[in-house]
């Protein structure tokens, strides 16, 4: 293991000084685009208007004779594209793969000074990071990039689940993870064909109902809930990515078509402590904008609380709820993501009523 004095100092002669802390701009969406497809790199100034944060991709869904397009794509898209104050990410290959090296060396040398963060797939343990921590770091000196380029691993194999504390505590580089349903199906052998939500298989049953002789009673209908397959992994992301102060997102949500249950997917990955969600079309944006927004009741609510115990201590009723030094942090929390999400946003800003 380094020792901590040699955390925060470069891996490479030249390259940026790492960051302290992990900054938090509005991240309520990761918006995916195949940068080799020339008519949604069209769209990205009107998508990058409404978006946190864009992600030219380069792995899965890309297809093999499209890799260079994507990577000389995304080259464009950061040289040419005025993006705003909109994040600018990037999903390279796998590190198993023939494509990730010339991903990193091109896209570094290229538009390394436009590029926040790096998204690594497939990550299963803290040696994928420190791979990619040195060689960024010899990247970035030769290119002279100014400011370190962040990483962020997907969370999608069942050794990344078991590795996920030091995964979240391998680099100061370290910006966050993202929940990956897909490859986490498949790597762990679950028997589902979908991409994140729930299934209708995987519930729990209310209790038989006996007849006379003790018997089960078939005719009498059994209650039935799904249950959420993915509970355990989030909320692990959640746990060590908040213990390394870095920032856990929820992954895809593959059925386009079904609005209701994305929303659905998104609002409990919220609750649990995700600040974001990838969308992978347009209309998903939305969806994330809504949920990774807090709701304006609750916020208003925990401005009350806090103005109405300025020191956050002792016990109080408010609103007939009891409130105390726990509760006051709780309603910090929702009051300091809407201060920030208002910055960008005039019509939260409104809402809330800074
Ligand atoms: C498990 C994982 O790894 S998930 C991550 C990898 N997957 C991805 O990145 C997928 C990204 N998304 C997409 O490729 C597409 O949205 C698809 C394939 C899912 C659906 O595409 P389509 O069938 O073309 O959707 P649809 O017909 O509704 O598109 C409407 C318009 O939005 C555009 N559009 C669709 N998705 C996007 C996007 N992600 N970004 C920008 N524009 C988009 C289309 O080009 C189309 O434009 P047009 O009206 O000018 O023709
Ligand atoms: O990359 C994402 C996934 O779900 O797999
Ligand atoms: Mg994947």
């Amino acid at each position: 293991m380094r020792s901590p004095r040699d955390f925060l100092k470069p891996l490479c002669v030249g390259a940026p000084d790492p960051i302290t802390e992990v900054p938090f701009p509005p991240s309520r969406m990761i918006h995916f685009f195949d940068a080799s497809n020339e008519k949604m790199r069209a769209k990205l100034p009107d998508i990058a208007a409404k978006a946190d944060i864009v992600l030219g991709n380069l792995e899965d869904a890309v297809p093999v004779d499209r890799k260079v397009a994507a990577r000389e794509g995304l080259v464009t898209v950061g040289k040419e594209i005025d993006l705003g104050g909109t994040q600018l990410w990037t999903r390279i290959n796998a590190l198993d793969s023939p494509w990730c090296i010339d991903d990193l060396t091109t896209l570094v040398g290229e538009i390394g000074d436009k590029l926040d963060v790096i998204m690594v797939p497939k990550v299963e343990g803290p040696w994928d990071i420190h791979y990619i921590d040195r060689l960024l770091a010899q990247l970035e000196a030769k290119a002279g990039v100014k400011k370190p380029i962040l990483v962020h691993a997907i969370l999608e194999t069942a050794q990344g689940v078991a590795h996920v504390d030091e995964i979240a505590a391998a680099s100061p580089r370290m910006q966050g993870m993202s929940f990956g349903p897909a490859d986490l199906a498949a790597s762990r052998r679950m028997k589902t064909t979908r991409v994140g939500g729930g299934h209708p298989g995987y519930l729990s049953m209310s209790d038989p109902t006996l007849d006379a002789d003790g018997q089960i009673d078939a005719s009498v209908a059994r209650v039935t809930a799904q249950q959420d397959p993915w509970h355990y992994s989030i909320a692990r992301m959640v746990d060590a990515c908040t213990t390394n102060g870095c920032l856990p997102f929820y992954g895809p949500f593959g059925d386009i078509k079904d609005v209701a249950a994305c929303e659905a997917q998104f609002r409990a990955a919220f609750l649990l402590g995700c600040v974001g969600a990838w969308s992978l079309h347009p209309v998903q944006i939305d969806i994330a904008k809504k949920v990774f927004s807090p709701p304006v009741d609750e916020v208003l609510f925990a401005k009350k609380v806090l103005e109405a115990i300025p020191d956050g201590k002792g016990v109080h009723m408010i609103d007939g709820k009891m409130q105390d030094d726990a509760t006051w942090k709780q309603c910090k929390v929702m009051v300091d993501l809407a201060t920030m999400l208002s910055e960008k946003d005039p019509e939260l800003k409104a809402a809330y009523g800074f």
